[in-house]
């Protein structure tokens, strides 16, 4: 079993941050513009100022464990190990940057397995981000004589299981809060809005997701998209927009979460716990909390035993 992420930095300064971002950036998956405009954007402007930017950011949310995004996904790894013992070798893999899909695939081989489920943690299909970690994985095998036998694991955003952890999860922590939220925002990683006219499924996917989520919950609920890049129209509403416009709205009390994301990660922890709160609270809001992602606490880890064991069916007995 391979888990594969996105991908990190290996350290929060400029320069790793650099090699990542031209690692990620130059993926045809992500950019969808041609090379021949994209590279020199790309190399002329956002890696001179991006990396910099982004450092500052990454240095808010790093760990004695390095990058969360990293540390998470081990984890859930090491928690699924620890469950499937010697049923099952269990491995993970960042799409950019480190540990690399390509070694992680020859250390599987290596070991002996023959057949290999390789799954993309997230929720919602998105070209951007399940296609290119597919992708990279048969790149990987297409230097291989001997293949092993592979399956991948299909988007699980409407998965009753992944709405039942998500929903036991964010009742947990609103119940813990020490105010009363008037609203639960939900915020989505946003994509070009041309990549759904495209028919890729992801806003549809983040909808579904949102609306079985919301029918669960007793608190009401909104749906918005975040960490928008570049000049292009991106998913609308915005995250930013709709936490500029809630107390206006007579919305103060806030929760926010994050559904789409597996781990938490700097696009979580930064960009909505620390740049989010300053937007709401400059615009009037009183009362601000970003709940956790599934991360590998217990609801999360049973979910991923459960939707990653059907997978394997035929290949491994249930215990
Ligand atoms: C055109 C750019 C981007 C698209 C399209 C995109 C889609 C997309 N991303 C995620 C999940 C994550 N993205 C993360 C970081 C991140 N994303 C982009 C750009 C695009 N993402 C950038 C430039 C960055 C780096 C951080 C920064 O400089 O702002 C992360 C977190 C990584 C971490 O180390 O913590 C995740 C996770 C999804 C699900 C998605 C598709 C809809
Ligand atoms: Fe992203
Ligand atoms: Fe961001």
């Amino acid at each position: 079993m391979l888990l594969i992420n996105l991908g990190t930095p290996d350290a929060p300064e400029a320069p790793a941050v650099r090699r990542y971002l031209a690692e990620f950036l130059s993926d045809p998956r992500v950019i969808e513009i041609p090379k021949l405009v994209w590279k020199p954007i790309l190399h002329g402007i956002i890696l001179q100022v991006r990396p910099k930017k982004s450092a500052h950011a990454y240095s808010q949310v790093w760990t004695e464990e390095g990058s969360p995004l990293a540390a998470i996904t081990r984890r859930q790894a090491e928690k699924l190990q620890a469950r499937w013992g010697e049923r099952v070798m269990v491995d993970w893999a960042m799409r950019y940057g480190n540990p690399g899909i390509r070694p992680a695939i020859d250390k599987l081989k290596a070991a002996g397995c023959e057949r290999i489920l390789v799954a993309p943690l997230y929720p919602q299909y998105c070209a951007a981000t399940t296609a290119t970690a597919n992708d990279s994985v048969f790149a990987s095998l297409a230097l291989q004589r001997w293949q092993p036998a592979l399956r991948t694991l299909p988007p699980y955003h409407d998965d009753p299981r992944y709405i039942d952890a998500l929903q036991h999860s964010l009742e947990q922590q609103l119940a813990t809060l020490d105010f009363t939220p008037e609203r639960l925002l939900l915020s989505f990683h946003g994509m070009p809005e041309r990549t759904l006219m495209k028919g890729d499924p992801y806003h549809c996917h983040c909808r579904k997701t949102a609306r079985l989520l919301g029918e669960r919950l007793a608190i009401p609920t909104d749906t918005a998209f975040q960490s928008r890049f570049g000049r292009d129209k991106w998913l609308e509403p915005s995250t930013e927009d709709v936490l500029a416009g809630y107390p206006a709205a007579g919305v103060t009390r806030l929760a926010i979460a994050a559904p789409g994301f597996s781990a938490d990660c700097i696009e979580t922890i930064e960009e909505l716990g620390i740049r989010g709160k300053e937007t709401f609270i400059a615009a009037g809001g009183t009362h601000f909390a970003r709940l956790d992602c599934l991360n590998d606490g217990e609801e999360g880890m049973a979910m991923l035993d459960a939707i990653l064991m059907r997978e394997l069916a035929g290949w491994v007995t249930p215990a």
